[in-house]
């Protein structure tokens, strides 16, 4: 066999055993976060540093994978799964390989916590043995067959029920929400000096996750959000002067709106958070929604749950996540276009959809069902590997182990300079809906008399300082704390190989 030209030192495997090298991934793997070299500082979708700085610094991240030398004795592997926070498609996939893998490697307690982070505190659900068997069709279904919520029971209960028990493999499915009590979780550990590896696998589908190329169940959402766009283009295409408008998930960022709208390729306008928008005046939406309709009879509009808000009387309310509670800009927005064209003396006829919690509750496509596949392998990995307070992601088409924190230090929102939201509003040939600050602060001024500023508990404040892209060139993100031990490795068998030799601290 030619081998080619390999680099000084390296030799060419030969033998059975050099060749079985190749069945893992090494520590030195690594992927580059960024890799797009911009050659210009005006070039579209360009990122700048604190400073100015937007010149191409190579940053990088451990490759996911199987380790041929893991640190826990699986006889010696308790592991715990959570799923927690709203729903999205894949949770039970995610699940299923989790408890696959765990077996695989000869894991034998494997314990399915219900319902989110309350079932540590509440007696009425504990946990549940999982085994191959028992979870060997779940992922046929949407939802989770354990459970998620929302709401925070103190984390020392739940450190102590993880002592307690002896669990150490913590899987927790979530988003950021949960990958912050993820993280606080790990540092109660970690104070406690408990041998226990916290692996998050992220979970949303409004995909606002930093540096990740998508969250599982992101594309069955987009995929699913067709049939209720398409069931409004119908209506509005076949009434008289039809105006469809559909009501997307996203809490703060509007990528499924965006990517649901470049899809579907019938929506005229999408809204999003991330893009303010008039609605009257001539450079307004409504303007632009009658123009469309006097040219071709019919308006699709895609409005995505956090768009707007501005425009709307706040609740101040948060959930038992301490999430906003949003204003239903939805069915405000239908309202008001009833209200709007019926003040123009213009006969429209519009219908509303809001498939929202559809969306959330399918159970995933193939492209996802893969994904979330490989998710859960690798947070199986990660966890053998020795390497804790992780989460996984698809990053340039390659699974990394990602510092929890880095993921969650500010939510992920779609770049109104981005070549995306370009190609959306490209496609949906909608202007700019330039907003005028101004008399929206007035507004808000006169609605909203005196309330303190909310806090924004989606966007968690990392303890960590400093941004991914702040690192020093050629750094690797710099996971090396969270590692523990060294091991040497061992080639014995096709699956990584454990070491006896157990962590000296965590
Ligand atoms: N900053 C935080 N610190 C600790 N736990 C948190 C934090 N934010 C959210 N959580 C907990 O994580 C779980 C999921 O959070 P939530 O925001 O509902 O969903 P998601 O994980 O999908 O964002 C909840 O039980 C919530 O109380
Ligand atoms: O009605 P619920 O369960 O609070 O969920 C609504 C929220 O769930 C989401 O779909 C996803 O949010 P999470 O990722 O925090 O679960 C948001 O877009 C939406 O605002
Ligand atoms: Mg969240």
């Amino acid at each position: 066999m030619n081998w080619g030209t390999l680099p000084d030192g390296i030799e060419a495997p030969e033998s059975r055993e050099q060749n079985m090298r190749r069945l893992y991934v090494h520590d030195e793997d690594r992927v580059l976060l960024k890799v797009v070299h911009y050659g210009n500082p005006t070039s579209v979708g360009i990122e700048f540093e604190e400073g100015g700085d937007w010149q191409f610094k190579p940053l990088w991240t451990q490759r996911a994978g199987p380790r041929a030398q893991i640190y826990f004795h699986p006889s010696a592997v308790k592991a715990a799964i959570v799923t927690c926070g709203g729903l999205c498609p894949g949770l039970n996939d995610v699940i299923r390989q989790v408890v696959f893998t765990l077996d695989v490697y000869g894991v034998k307690e494997i314990l399915g916590i219900q319902y989110g982070f309350k079932g540590f505190v509440d007696p009425k659900y504990p946990p549940v043995a999982l085994t191959r068997k028992l979870v060997s069709r779940v992922h046929m279904a949407g939802g989770s067959f354990l459970g998620v919520s929302r709401g925070t029971p103190d984390l020392n209960d739940i450190v102590d029920k993880l002592q307690d028990w002896g669990i150490n493999f913590f899987f927790i499915i979530g988003g950021n929400g949960s990958h912050a009590g993820a993280h606080e979780i790990y540092k109660r550990c970690l104070e406690r000096k408990m041998k226990i590896a916290v692996v998050g696998i992220p979970k949303t589908i409004d995909n606002d996750l930093q540096l990740v190329d998508k969250t599982f169940g992101f594309d069955t959402s987009v995929e699913e959000a067709q049939r209720a766009i398409n069931a409004a283009f119908v209506e509005a295409s076949s009434a008289y002067n039809g105006v469809g408008i559909v009501k997307l998930m996203g809490r703060q960022s509007g990528f499924i709106a965006m990517y649901a709208t470049l899809a579907s390729g019938q929506v005229d306008i999408v809204l999003i958070p991330e893009v303010p928008f008039v609605l009257e005046g001539e450079h307004g939406v409504y303007n632009f929604m009658k123009k469309r309709l006097d040219k071709n009879g019919l308006c699709v509009v895609v409005i995505a749950e956090g768009a707007g808000q501005e425009l709307l009387e706040s609740s101040g309310g948060v959930d038992a996540s301490g999430n906003p509670i949003l204003g239903d800009i939805g069915k405000w927005f239908y309202s008001q276009v009833k209200a709007y064209f019926g003040k123009i003396k213009m006969s429209v006829d519009v219908k509303y959809i809001d498939p929202t919690y559809m969306i959330r509750a399918r159970h995933c496509n193939s492209s996802d069902h893969i994904i979330c596949s490989v998710l859960g392998q690798n947070a199986v990995h990660g966890a053998f590997a020795g390497y804790t307070d992780i989460t996984i992601g698809l990053v340039n088409t390659h699974y990394v182990f990602l510092p929890i924190p880095k993921v969650i230090e500010v939510a992920r929102k779609v770049d109104p300079n981005s070549n995306m939201w370009h190609r959306t509003v490209t496609s949906t040939g909608q202007p700019d809906f330039p907003m005028v600050p101004q008399k929206i602060s007035e507004k808000k001024a006169q609605s909203q008399p005196s309330s303190p500023p909310k806090s924004q508990p989606t966007s968690p404040k990392s303890p960590v300082s400093g941004s991914s892209r702040s690192q020093s060139p050629g750094a690797v993100m710099d996971m090396g704390p969270q590692r523990r031990g060294s091991r040497k490795p061992s080639l014995k068998s096709p699956l990584p190989v454990f070491n006896t030799k157990r962590p000296t601290s965590a």
